[in-house]
């Protein structure tokens, strides 16, 4: 694990002007990038001569390509493009560049052996746009033997993905191929094609441009401070949230600093899963060991387990799937349950209130409280069967009715039409819990409820954790009641989730200082 690999980053750099290429070269370099590629399509017409080509290389502070993609020409006409698409790869090849990038079309009708000859230590790389769904491995086999016969040293795939299970004959595809491959997804499902790149054999890793986001891209910055792919290799196991939306979860922050930590050769990596049965079912094999369940598949991801522990069983939802290494099978498990309840009685101790009808010591000082839910998906059913288990009274408000109802009778609770929340007025000793997605980023200045209404209770939860401090919970907070974040059951339910995809303990104090350092 401490072996580094020679992984390279690249970043793309599309600029009009010679002087905004030149500045975007030093700040690709501060943010970590290897190799810039200087997408010379992008440059407005004036600046597509010699000069231009000779003073970007001039004045380049770290290796480069020099490509230009017939396609992203903005200001010239076909046939100009194509004229000046050779212009500039010439002289680029002429001075030395480290690579030059043409896409098919051109390699296949110039004339390549002339290409070759004329360069002394530039490489050659080939790309391809495929835009054809799902490519088989078949079709990507073929794809990449045409474009090897050109003389290319590097073969360049662009693929526009809409699935993220569309990047799996890509990853098999890099395994086995024999010439450097460089296997670019775009779209908001290719992320992990970047991500688990080196893992499966890529040639270059792309990343963005800080202020630059491009879609399916990670941000350099990412890519050297939380996943350094420099750590991860053929032995790498993954693991990743399944969910949508995905790119607001601190998992990745937190799970990959973690594993180096411990010295566990493993990476977490945002999954944007649409068809959680088809993301399984695709990607079966043991590298994919791990997995965290996001919104909305918590109680999907049930039906994809070969077993499902008791407590995850009952509660009808999991946030936690491992890869049994023995023999491969998903073992579902529920960490969200124990993490929030326990969040919820810690505060209640802290605050040392001696609830209504709290027996004993022993008894939870849930025990004999109204518990008012709202939302009956995967982590309202956690929050639900836990609090029951716990002795509370349930009441639930969902925006369907009927999901509502069907989960006040599993916990002998009672649902009520949502529309009545904000007029509910629970007894003394009431706990609220919103284990709906209002409130989360980008919608940071909705709730469930008004400030109000919030006076009726005695201790307010969210498992919303981005934002930490969500608007619900500020509210509560302003009217003097007492508050527990998401955050805190996010850290939890992670500690637990850590233990099952590593076999080992979890590392708390670092865990938790690597969340709160984010907010
Ligand atoms: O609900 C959550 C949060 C989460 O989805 C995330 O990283 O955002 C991860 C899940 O394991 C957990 O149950």
């Amino acid at each position: 694990m401490d072996v580094k690999n020679d992984v390279v980053v690249c970043t793309p750099l599309e600029f009009e002007s010679l002087e905004e290429m030149v500045a975007s070269m030093e700040k690709a370099k501060a943010e970590g990038a290897d190799v810039v590629e200087l997408c010379m399509a992008s440059m407005a017409a004036p600046y597509l001569s010699h000069q231009v080509v000779d003073q970007l290389l001039e004045r380049k502070t770290l290796p480069a390509i020099v490509s230009f993609r017939l396609k992203s020409s903005r200001t010239l006409s076909k046939g100009g493009c194509y004229d000046t698409c050779l212009k500039v790869l010439k002289r680029a090849l002429e001075l030395d560049v480290e690579f030059v990038e043409m896409d098919y079309e051109v390699a296949c009708e110039v004339n390549m052996a002339e290409y070759l000859h004329n360069r002394s230590n530039t490489r050659i790389i080939v790309s391809n746009y495929v835009n054809d769904g799902r490519p088989s491995v078949e079709k990507l086999v073929d794809i990449i033997a045409c474009m090897q016969a050109t003389g290319a040293d590097v073969i360049k795939l662009d693929l526009c993905v809409d699935y993220i299970t569309d990047l799996a004959p890509i990853f098999t595809v890099l395994t086995h191929c024999q010439v450097p491959l460089i296997a670019m997804a775009v779209g908001n499902s290719g992320l992990i094609s970047q991500l688990l790149g080196p893992k499966f054999g890529g040639f270059l890793v792309y990343g963005s441009l800080g202020g630059k986001p491009v879609p399916g891209l990670p941000s350099l910055v990412s890519l050297r401070q939380v996943y350094k792919l420099e750590y991860t290799n053929v032995d790498t196991k993954v693991f990743g949230l399944v969910s949508n939306p995905v790119a607001h979860s601190k998992g990745p922050i937190l799970y990959n600093p973690t594993f180096r930590h411990m010295g566990y050769n493993g990476i977490y990596v945002p999954m944007l899963v649409d068809d959680i049965e088809e993301f399984f079912e695709t990607y079966s094999g043991s590298d994919f060991a791990g997995f965290s369940v996001g919104i909305p598949h918590k109680e999907a991801a049930i039906r994809c387990c070969d077993e499902v522990h008791p407590i995850a069983k009952s509660i009808g939802a999991v946030n936690t799937i491992v890869r049994r290494p023995m023999d491969g099978k998903l073992i579902g498990y529920n960490t969200d349950c124990e993490a929030a309840i326990s969040a919820i009685e810690d505060a209640l101790t802290d605050r040392k209130v001696s609830s209504k009808g709290v027996p004993n010591s022993t008894s939870s000082l849930i025990s004999g409280r109204t518990f008012v839910l709202i939302g009956a998906g995967g982590a309202g059913r956690a929050l639900a069967f836990g609090a029951k288990y716990k002795g509370a009274r349930i009441v639930i408000f969902n925006r369907d009715y009927k999901r509502a109802k069907a989960l006040a009778d599993e916990v002998s609770g009672e649902a009520l039409l949502y529309e009545a929340l904000e007029m509910f007025r629970p007894e003394t000793g009431a706990i609220l819990a919103n284990a709906s997605a209002i409130g989360m980023e980008p919608n940071s200045h909705q709730s469930p409820v008004s400030k109000e209404a919030l006076r009726a209770y005695d201790l307010v939860f969210d498992v919303v954790y981005t934002p930490r401090n969500t608007q619900l919970l500020k509210e509560a907070a302003e009217v003097g009641v007492t508050t527990v974040s998401g955050v805190e059951m996010f850290v939890r339910q992670a500690l637990g989730q850590f233990r099952l995809f590593t076999g080992g303990s979890a590392p708390e104090d670092l865990m938790r200082k690597l969340v709160m350092e984010q907010f």
